[in-house]
């Protein structure tokens, strides 16, 4: 078997799946604890404690960079994306372990152009391409939905109440909110 390409493209799998390993937090560092997990970026393994492998499209380790993170993972979903396919990234993981970071608070105006995530990253690069292409009008429609305990909630129009949130699929098979 040849090497393994290092970045999967959208094209090759449904689905790809990669693990990121954030550093530890001052306050893990202050407490004396230790990272648990041990990458090995070419076999594309991550180690828990010292026999348990699992294996990975992706590994990503504690100094890869939210640039990193985002041409590794995202940037060729925006190619499919553009040539009309429904592209989908979830971020997945307990709680604190880097979610939110990665995916990239778009409210959070505070942190520096580096520090951003991937929504931030993947709109600035959806209005560049659009911009690029004169000869297509786009529409560009965004909603931003929170659900936690099975209730909906707007955020960017949190007055809304959740009751008047509904999400539903068209005769096309395109899921959005009404
Ligand atoms: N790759 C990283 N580099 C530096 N700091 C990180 C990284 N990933 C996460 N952190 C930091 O770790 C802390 C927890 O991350 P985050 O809030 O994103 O977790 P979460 O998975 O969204 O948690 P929750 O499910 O509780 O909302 C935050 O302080 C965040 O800034």
């Amino acid at each position: 078997m040849g090497p393994k390409p290092q970045h999967v493209r959208a094209e090759e799998t449904a689905v790809c799946v990669a693990v990121r390993v954030r550093p530890l937090l001052p306050k893990e560092v202050l407490h004396g604890q230790q990272s648990c997990v041990r990458i090995d970026p070419d076999q594309k393994t991550l180690t828990l404690g010292t026999n348990r492998h699992f294996q990975f499209q992706d590994v990503l380790d504690e100094a890869c960079s939210q640039e990193s993170a985002y041409n590794r993972c995202v940037q060729s979903l925006l190619e499919s994306f553009f040539q009309g396919f429904n592209v989908t990234v979830v971020a997945y993981g307990q709680t604190g372990s880097g979610k939110t970071y990665s995916i990239g608070e778009a409210s959070i105006s505070s942190i520096s152009d580096d520090e951003q995530g991937i929504i931030p990253r993947a709109m600035a690069e959806i209005f560049k391409l659009v911009d690029e292409n004169d000869l297509i009008d786009y529409t560009i429609r965004v909603s931003y939905l929170e659900v936690y305990k099975e209730e909906f909630r707007d955020l960017l129009e949190v007055q809304t109440s959740n009751k008047d949130i509904l999400i539903r699929e068209d005769d096309k098979g395109n899921v959005g909110k009404l």
